[in-house]
């Protein structure tokens, strides 16, 4: 699903109007209505108090028409208008006259601290202040009534978005922003819902479609692209029938110490569980009996030092390499990984300490062939390029690497972004279970196995990790996240495999 900015929804906007001969008042109501009844399917009548504060803009229309299709099904709503400006939209002065025709009133003014309501926790609360109009931070006394709702239990619903925040660039720190609990975002999310520093403002959120002109949207350049399931189908690869196991591949996974050889098991056996045709660990010696007992299926590939890996030496033709999970930084490390990713001409994947020795020794990014695949989470990304203020910036920096090394990152996280040149993919799989030791080794073993089965770097990266957060989920299903390890998402990852063409409501029943 396309992410686009708030510019590109304001033109879309205009090129609606246009394309279906409609006018922007039209429009409103149509957003109004939509929204009227998915609330009204959930609420179904109940005589809860609804507090719906609008602002002066066409956010505030949406509210004052939304208020007004409540008011008429016999909702208890009280209608707030935020004067904060002494620019009202057109489209917001419509509604705000159309609603003092059903109420016989006028919503009440809030003009100062004194005005803010006191708000019940038993309220519902919808949040139409401002959308993707905001153009400056709220300060004064609007920042006390963001302070005021978000200090209350009432249940919040904001309207395109929670106001105060910006949809796509860099928010100002300790910003007034409402905390919504649920968001009705109109025809794309928004790039800040998906930000660690933001997203947590947003709630649950739910996209509605408006029917903005479809032309336009087909060729809009996204600022990001949300992977979803839907999304995911499309990348996979079925096999054929008249295949042998040298169509899918063989991965070296160079990985492992003497103290850290899960690492080198997890990743080795989530490159085999993704579908590898076959599977090389390159360890230290004395891993053998470890990786041999663990996984029959893997091979493995002896270090000449007992501990640590000294000098990488792969006599095999045609493999994929996953270097990083668990190798440590000792010096003989070190100076095994430059000569390793020296001789590697195709893509490679680089994970945990394979990025720490890549940002202590930069010039070693040179060597690392074009398309190469690197997976920091932040601490490993931060010392890759450097602190950053917000999650504009850490984008940005994350853009710019990728561009100078011609390299994809995967940025780990909540919501793991995929960068490739001025490209984003934004994965909407996986949970907080996944926050747990070792779930990036087995990523970087996916990875590496679906380049190795034949897809191109970026679609292994980005399926990769789409998979690795629907295998989390399903674990999750049965462990909770509180039991959900590294080594279960690797088993699971069949079965994600699988639910991608399930039908939903058949696996329910
Ligand atoms: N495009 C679509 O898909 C559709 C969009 N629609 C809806 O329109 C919304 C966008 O509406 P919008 O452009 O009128 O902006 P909005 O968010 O109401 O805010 C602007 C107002 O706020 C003010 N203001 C700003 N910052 C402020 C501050 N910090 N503190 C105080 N004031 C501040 C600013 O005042 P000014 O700067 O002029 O003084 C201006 O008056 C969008 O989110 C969606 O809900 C649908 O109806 C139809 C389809
Ligand atoms: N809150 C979360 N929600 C979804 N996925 C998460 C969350 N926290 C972590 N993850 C995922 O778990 C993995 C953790 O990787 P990483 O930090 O490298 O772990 P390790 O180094 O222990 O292997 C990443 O794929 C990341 O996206
Ligand atoms: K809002």
């Amino acid at each position: 699903m396309k992410i686009l900015s708030a510019q590109q929804l304001a033109q879309a906007d205009q090129a609606t109007l246009k394309s279906q001969n409609i006018t922007s008042d039209e429009l409103m109501e149509r957003v109004a209505q939509l929204v009227f009844e998915r609330m009204h399917q959930r609420l179904n009548g109940a005589p809860v108090p609804i507090k719906i504060f609008c602002g002066i803009g066409n956010n505030g229309g949406d509210g004052l028409a939304i208020a007004r299709h409540m008011i008429q099904h016999g909702y208890h709503v009280t209608t707030y208008i935020t004067n904060c400006s002494k620019h009202r939209s057109d489209d917001f002065l419509k509604n705000y006259e159309r609603i003092k025709d059903i109420t016989k009133d006028w919503p009440i003014l809030l003009d100062c601290k004194d005005d803010i309501p006191a708000i019940d926790n038993g309220d519902i609360v919808v949040d139409a202040i401002f959308g993707t109009g905001l153009n400056r931070p709220v300060d004064g006394w609007m920042a006390d009534l963001f302070e005021a709702i978000n200090a209350t239990q009432a249940f919040t619903v904001a309207v395109d978005m929670p106001s105060g925040l910006l949809a796509d660039t860099a928010q100002p720190e300790n910003s007034a922003i409402i905390k919504a609990d649920h968001t009705f975002t109109f025809q794309t999310p928004k790039l800040s819902f998906f930000q660690v520093d933001t997203g947590d403002f947003v709630g649950t959120f739910e996209v509605i479609d408006i029917g903005l002109d479809p032309a336009y949207i087909n060729q809009a350049q996204p600022i990001a692209t949300l992977i979803t399931r839907e999304a995911a189908q499309n990348i996979y690869k079925p096999r054929k029938k008249f295949t042998h196991k040298g169509d899918y591949g063989h991965v070296v996974c160079v990985a492992g110490h003497e103290s850290t050889m899960g690492a080198a098991v997890l990743c080795a056996g989530a490159a085999i569980n993704a579908g590898a045709g076959k599977v090389t660990a390159y360890i230290p010696n004395d891993g053998d009996i470890i990786m041999q007992t663990s996984l029959p299926e893997v091979m493995t590939l002896l270090d000449d030092d007992d501990h640590a890996l000294s000098d990488i030496r792969i006599p095999v033709k045609d493999y994929v390499m996953c270097i990083g999970p668990g190798i440590g930084q000792d010096d003989v490390t070190v100076s095994a990984f430059a000569k390793a990713i020296k001789y590697q001409s195709s893509p490679i994947v680089i994970d945990a300490d394979g990025l720490n020795i890549l940002a202590n020794k930069r010039a070693f990014l040179k060597e690392v062939p074009a398309q190469s695949i690197l997976t920091p989470h932040d601490g490993e990304l931060e010392r890759l390029v450097g602190k950053w203020n917000n999650s504009t910036e850490r984008l940005e920096k994350a853009k710019e690497l990728s561009k100078k090394y011609d390299v994809i990152l995967v940025l780990k996280g909540a919501h793991t972004m995929t960068v490739s040149g001025d490209h984003v993919y934004i994965n909407d799989s996986g949970n907080p279970g996944m926050a747990t030791a070792g779930s990036g080794d087995v990523l970087a073993g996916m990875i590496s196995s679906l380049i190795a089965q034949g897809y191109e770097p970026l679609m292994a990266a980005v399926f990769g990790v789409y998979i690795h957060g629907a295998a989390g989920d399903l674990v999750a299903q049965s462990y909770a996240h509180e039991g959900l390890k590294a080594s279960l998402i690797s088993n699971f990852i069949g079965a994600a495999i699988l639910q991608l063409f399930r039908n939903p409501e058949a696996s329910n029943s």
